[in-house]
């Protein structure tokens, strides 16, 4: 059985302990210790406020579900600790020299840091970028005002630029183009919308290359205890710890 440790004791971790199966989460850590607490408590989990002792815990992978800041602060010490490790927020990997300092990190520990697909769907073959000429990549995102903590009367471009720029303006929204960016080996460009007649998380994908051209597009139901992150989201990390020892590999 796969043990893990959960970085975030929020919705995505309420929503991946719920589908335990495969695996078990043993040790959480959250930087607000009453909800590690409470987590602990309620799913059989030990619970720490000190992250130096959450790392002792024998677990085999440490599942980050917290914050971009979360992410860039423990990430390097999970791999030197000896554990893979799942990134949910992604936006903390924009650093491109922090990004290669960890992926350096993890070859020398012979570990793996895994990025989930996350709020997206064709994350998979969206690495073709890597092989094979791009014409242009697009990520177009809408969310309701209220899944950005924002007021709208009307729908709005409130960001149009590189991922980059809009995972550091958008931490808690953009993680997606981040995803996408180091899929396919460029910082893909991104608009973001706020649409108050928009009930659902969308994310369109307009991508051309030589393999020809897509659209995918996602309208996600936002989470009932966090409506800036897509249900989808939790789910496929819920998908990733169930396989992660099923010998047949699906997808690219
Ligand atoms: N890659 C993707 O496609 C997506 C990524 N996300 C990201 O996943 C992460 C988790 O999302 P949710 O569970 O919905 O968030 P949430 O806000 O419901 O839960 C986050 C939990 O982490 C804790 N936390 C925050 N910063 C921390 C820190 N520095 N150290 C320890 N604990 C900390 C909070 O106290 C909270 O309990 C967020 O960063 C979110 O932006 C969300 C949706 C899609
Ligand atoms: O959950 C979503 O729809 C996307 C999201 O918040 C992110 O990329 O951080």
């Amino acid at each position: 059985m796969i043990t893990v440790g959960l970085l975030g004791c929020g919705n995505i971790g309420h929503v991946i302990a719920k589908g335990q199966e495969n695996f078990r989460i043993t040790a959480v850590y959250d930087s607000v210790s009453a909800r590690a607490e409470a987590f602990g408590k309620e799913f059989g989990a030990a619970p720490y406020d000190d992250f130096a002792a959450f790392l002792q815990e024998p677990t085999d992978i440490v599942v980050e579900a917290a914050s971009v800041a979360a992410a860039t602060t423990h990430a390097e010490s999970i791999l030197l600790a000896g554990k893979d490790l799942v990134i949910m927020s992604v936006g903390a990997l924009a650093d491109v020299s922090f990004r290669e300092e960890l992926i350096q990190t993890a070859r020398e520990m012979k570990k793996k840091i895994h990025i989930p697909s996350g709020a997206i769907m064709g994350l998979d073959n969206i690495r073709v970028g890597q092989i094979s000429g791009i014409d242009k990549f697009v990520l177009r995102t809408t969310k309701n005002p209220k899944s950005l903590s924002r007021e709208a009367e009307e729908k709005t471009c409130i960001f149009s630029g590189k991922a980059y720029d809009c995972v550091h303006q958008y931490p808690k929204n953009t993680n997606v183009a981040e995803s996408l960016s180091i899929a396919c080996g460029r910082d893909v460009d991104v608009e973001l919308w706020m649409d108050p007649n928009e009930d659902r998380n969308m994310h369109e994908i307009f991508f051309e290359g030589e393999f020809g051209e897509a659209y995918i597009r996602v309208r996600n139901v936002p989470s009932p205890d966090n409506p800036a992150t897509s249900y989808l989201a939790a789910l496929s990390i819920l998908s990733l710890l169930q396989n992660l020892d099923n010998p047949l590999v699906i997808g690219a």
